[in-house]
């Protein structure tokens, strides 16, 4: 599928196979009721639906427009990347395939991946930059308790691009047993579209809780944008919707006046990276750049075709927060509300309080609490010492 002209299949001949017959399993998948059945019988196990909590602490202290958190941080594993796993898994059972691997950043992916091998019982191989098993090791220990074989990268800045390099590099030569359960919404068609089919039922959630709880629908909803797949299920019920924005945050890192940053839709060019066109962050001879973030999930010099796609419609908006504005983020809401954020979902915190402070009392944003700290708290404690 295209996004405009993002999207598509930039792939070697060896995969083209595999991605049609996964086309023609999701397409069948989602136009079977028995499937649909079969996943909403998961809710219960993932912890769905997800609550919608008002904020009124942090509101009270944006001064502006009341503020909702979608608490994806409660889920089953910690995040929203559940729901992408156990749709995947459902497929590839359906693909007949015993063996699973996916690449991970955070953690949070390669948990939930993890977890649902261990549902299902299926053999599971994750594939994690050094970097990140250093600054996860939370998610390392919690992957192996679950019976997941973790694959550090050494190649290239050891984060998750590379660890994308190395599960493709595997895929392309397990195709028969394999299925790679991709992490976010990137990677050739069909993944940004099976993966956002798996997480849109954030939005739709949100857009039913808004209406019972007030009545109305959101002013905007912010989401922070890795991969973007937390950010594209947040989005996607509202689409149609032209009076609710859509709002995205992404990583500024050290500053996005430095080269180190991960704010790709912001500062990036369009470009093909891992078998799909979309925004890169790449030096002026095309060569991908290095990126970084404070949060492993969010660091990553590609992002979701969609996103791409949205940006350049004008439906979206995307904004930047920097380490240590997310790091504001983080302690804000764990000082105002007793929530301790996961440092990717930290950035939309601030974001999402920036945005609100600039609207009306009787307004109301909806912020994705994408995950919870717990992996993020000793990298932060250490952060602070530092002052
Ligand atoms: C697939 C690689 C990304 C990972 N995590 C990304 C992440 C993100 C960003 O990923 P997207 O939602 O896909 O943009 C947001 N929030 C939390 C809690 C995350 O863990 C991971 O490996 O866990």
């Amino acid at each position: 599928a295209r996004f405009g002209e993002f999207g598509g299949q930039y792939v070697p001949e060896a995969l083209v196979d595999a991605l049609a017959e996964l086309e023609a399993a999701h397409s069948l998948a989602v136009s079977d009721p028995s499937f649909w059945q079969e996943l909403e019988g998961m809710y219960e196990y993932m912890g769905r639906p997800s609550y919608l909590y008002e904020a009124t602490r942090l509101t009270e202290h944006a001064q502006g427009a009341r503020i909702w958190l979608k608490r994806e941080d409660l889920n089953h594993t910690g995040s929203h990347k559940i729901n992408n796993a156990v749709g995947q898994i459902l497929l590839a059972k359906r693909l007949g395939k015993k063996r699973i691997i996916a690449e991970t950043g955070a953690g949070q992916h390669g948990v939930a991946t993890a977890t649902v091998c261990a549902r299902f019982g299926l053999d599971c191989h994750v594939f994690m930059g050094a970097e990140d098993v250093r600054r996860q090791g939370l998610n390392v220990f919690r992957m192996r308790m679950l019976g997941a074989r973790v694959i550090p990268v050494t190649s290239g800045a050891q984060t998750l691009k590379d660890a994308i390099n190395e599960a493709m590099r595997d895929w392309v030569t397990n195709l028969s047993s394999t299925h790679y359960l991709v992490g976010s919404a990137i990677g050739p068609h069909p993944f940004p579209t099976i993966v956002r089919d798996f997480q849109h039922v954030i939005s739709k959630e949100i857009k039913k809780q808004m209406m019972e709880k007030v009545g109305v629908l959101p002013n905007a909803v912010v989401a922070c944008v890795g991969g973007g797949s937390n950010a594209i299920g947040t989005f996607y019920d509202f689409l149609p919707d032209p009076s609710v924005k859509l709002i995205g945050v992404e990583a500024g890192g050290d500053g996005v006046d430095t080269q180190r940053h991960s704010a790709t839709l912001s500062q990036g060019k369009p470009g093909v990276l891992h078998g799909v066109r979309t925004y890169l962050l790449q030096s002026a001879n095309g060569q991908i750049i290095e990126t970084h973030s404070v949060s492993a999930g969010l660091d990553y010099p590609g992002v979701g075709p969609e996103h791409a796609h949205l940006k350049d419609s004008g439906r979206a908006q995307y904004m930047v927060a920097d380490d240590e504005q997310a790091l504001r983020g983080f302690r804000l809401l764990t000082q105002l509300e007793g929530i301790i954020p996961a440092l990717e979902s930290a950035h939309a915190i601030w974001g999402g309080a920036q945005y609100a402070s600039t609207l009306r009392k009787e307004d109301h944003v909806v912020i994705c609490l994408s995950g919870r700290g717990d992996k993020d708290v000793e990298q932060v404690s250490e952060l602070l010492k530092s002052g």
